[in-house]
């Protein structure tokens, strides 16, 4: 089967410039190669075309809103065209925003998609709730079906119809989580496992939870959501808002080899690489961790991989 990589090179939903560079610098460290090198047919199909979108005033407190809206509208075209045509994407950005068209477009494919949303934060906040203003704290907002009469119309998203039902939604690696965000995960009963949840149960009880409450059947295709600042702040510091206390390099691999076996992933996301955050060597450090992880969603295993259709001569 094949695997679409589209870059999103976006950094609007949030202040800091650098998340713009994720897709080219995931790309210099190799990131293709090392998932050709596991006999995946990749196809690299570029980034999406960025406008800037003039006097893109703020919508109350919302920043960017007619510039993320268009970004992410692109982004949805594309991700469910290569869905369509029966490719797994793997999207590389840019800001957490991009989970808005990312999911969109792969939900207008596939309806039936569950989200595991692999992220210290839970980026649930409404444009009333939140207090920055910044769209990458928002996406789940804007798509869950549940929270559409709590969410104003902001400029731009006219085409952004919520397609995903909270039931279908489920957090892993929560840590630094607002108190309204709190209470729409209490309010509604999303499945949550916060790192309190992963040191008291394990990450292997944690996973067979969250994939057995989204998908008892284990049949339905399945969307990640990757936030970079899932894992620890000491793997991947190159990012915008670092919460201590993360994910460990094992907990990550095995979370992707248990997603990698379900055979049904879909879509990835990989968000909030800024390699301007940060040194030379932590920013090789986020890139080659990351792409580490990455590997393990696609096939490689740390038991080894034995070749495909060979004997032992
Ligand atoms: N990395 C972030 N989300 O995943 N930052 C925004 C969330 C702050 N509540
Ligand atoms: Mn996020
Ligand atoms: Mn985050």
């Amino acid at each position: 089967e094949t695997l679409g990589v589209i870059g999103f090179p976006f950094s609007k939903g949030q202040p800091r410039n650098g998340t713009e560079h994720g897709p080219n610098v995931l790309r210099e460290a190799g990131i293709i190669t090392s998932l050709q090198s596991l006999g995946v047919n990749v196809i690299d199909h570029g980034d999406i075309e960025i406008e800037v979108v003039l006097r893109d005033e703020p919508m109350k407190n919302v920043r960017n809103p007619r510039t993320v809206a268009a970004a992410n509208k692109k982004l949805s075209d594309a991700v469910a065209k290569l869905v369509k045509m029966n490719q797994s994407v793997l999207a590389l950005g840019g800001d957490h925003c991009m989970a808005i068209g990312s999911i969109h477009g792969h939900a207008q494919v596939e309806p039936n998609l569950v989200v595991v949303w692999v992220d210290a934060h839970a980026d649930v906040n409404t444009p009333l709730t939140s207090v920055s203003g910044n769209i990458h704290g928002m996406p789940l907002s804007f798509l869950l079906k549940e929270l559409e009469e709590f969410v104003p119309k902001v400029p731009g998203f006219e085409w952004c119809k919520p397609c995903l039902s909270v039931r279908d939604l489920v957090y892993i690696g929560l840590r630094d989580v607002d108190p309204a965000e709190r209470l729409i995960i209490e309010k509604f009963g999303i499945h949550a496992y916060s790192m309190q949840e992963v040191d008291k149960y394990g990450i292997k009880e944690v996973v067979e939870r969250a994939l057995n409450q989204v998908d008892p059947s284990g049949v339905r295709p399945i969307h990640v959501s990757f936030d970079v600042d899932a894992m620890d702040p000491t793997l991947t510091p190159a990012t915008g808002t670092p919460v201590s206390g993360g994910l460990s390099l094992r907990e990550s691999f095995y979370l992707a080899e248990e997603i990698s076996n379900t055979g049904r992933l879909s879509v990835l996301d990989i968000a909030e690489v800024n390699p301007l955050l940060s040194t030379e060597d932590k920013r090789k450090l986020t890139v080659i961790n990351t792409t580490d992880v990455s590997t393990k969603f696609y096939g490689y295993r740390r038991q080894g991989n034995a070749p495909r259709d060979y004997e032992l001569p």
